[in-house]
């Protein structure tokens, strides 16, 4: 993007997505038909396609299997001009997101390679001065300590971490507190949340010090917490809601393109509700 010196990495998962829009409640035991739409996903996937589509110059790390599918989404992302980097062993990983009325989203994933990334030379994160960590990739090895040690050498070099809490489920079953000791050893300077990941985490006052931390809450305005003060920043106004897979993915994509591009917590916030507003009215986490 115009005037940006930075590069953003984003570590996590390559997966592909089976989004289920049922035509109805679903009635156990009989059939309920269904619009199915295969699409690119996978958190980190979301944010680095994101960003690249709002111009920010992106790398993405990661894994997928060594199969067609796999293939098809490397040159998907590669496409959109993000640097992909990943490495390839045993089947990609999929995720169905089953979609009720309204938009609200029920995710079964099988993250399959994603959750075998090991740690790579870590030059793979030369040149990178913002590296967002998607929560799904922090919680089991090896590719939490793939993430550590690659945030180590961004931090080393005088880049900046992100992270965004991902999702009350994983969260809760990981353990909370172990999950914030893990932050505190990461050092981040971003953390993204939703409202009931921040009261899981009891956020933002559990935050590691000096992180500024935003909380989503859907249509209503995003909490910017910094130094113990906190700004509100309103929604876009959204007609209708489908679906919101990947709306948290695309807040972020706008979010950290904006930092790249200069912009303090305030503006980049509007820029996260603009970009997220974009993936609302159609299926999956959008992002070409
Ligand atoms: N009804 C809505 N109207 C306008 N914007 C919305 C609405 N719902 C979600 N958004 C946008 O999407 C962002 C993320 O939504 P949410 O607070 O649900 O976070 P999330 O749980 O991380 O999202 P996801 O559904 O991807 O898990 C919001 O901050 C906002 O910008
Ligand atoms: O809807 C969300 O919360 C997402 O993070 C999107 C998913 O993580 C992703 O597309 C699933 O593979």
């Amino acid at each position: 993007m115009p005037g940006t010196a930075g590069l953003l990495a984003v570590l996590g998962d390559l997966v592909e997505d089976v989004v289920v829009w049922p035509s109805g409640p679903l009635d156990p035991g009989t059939d309920t038909p269904a619009r199915i739409f295969r699409r690119r996903g996978g958190s980190a996937a979301n944010v680095a396609a994101g960003a690249a589509l709002l111009g920010a110059p992106v790398r993405f790390l990661g894994r997928v299997g060594a199969d067609r599918t796999g293939e098809a989404l490397v040159a998907g992302l590669a496409e959109l001009g993000v640097d992909v980097r990943v490495q390839r062993h045993g089947t990609t990983g999929c995720v169905v997101v089953l979609v009720e009325a309204g938009g609200e989203r029920t995710m079964l994933p099988d993250r399959g390679a994603a959750a075998g990334y090991a740690t790579p030379d870590p030059s793979v994160v030369d040149g990178v001065t913002l590296l967002h960590l998607p929560a799904y990739g922090l919680l089991a090895d090896p590719c939490a300590a793939a993430a550590r040690a690659l945030a180590a050498r961004v931090r080393d070099a005088g880049g900046a971490i992100s992270v965004d809490a991902s999702s009350t489920g994983v969260l809760r079953a990981y353990g909370p507190r172990r999950f914030l000791d893990d932050l505190a050893a990461l050092r981040p300077a971003q953390l993204f949340a939703n409202r009931d990941e921040a009261d899981l985490l009891g956020l933002p006052g559990t935050a590691p010090s000096g992180a500024v931390v935003v909380v989503k809450d859907g249509g209503a305005p995003a909490q910017v917490w910094r130094a113990g003060s906190v700004v509100h920043v309103p929604a876009e106004p959204v007609d209708a809601v489908r679906d919101t897979t990947g709306a948290g993915d695309a807040f972020a994509a706008g979010y950290l393109t904006a930092v790249l591009g200069g912009a303090d917590p305030v503006p980049a916030t509007a820029a996260g509700h603009r970009s997220a507003a974009r993936v609302l009215a159609g299926p999956g986490a959008g992002g070409g």
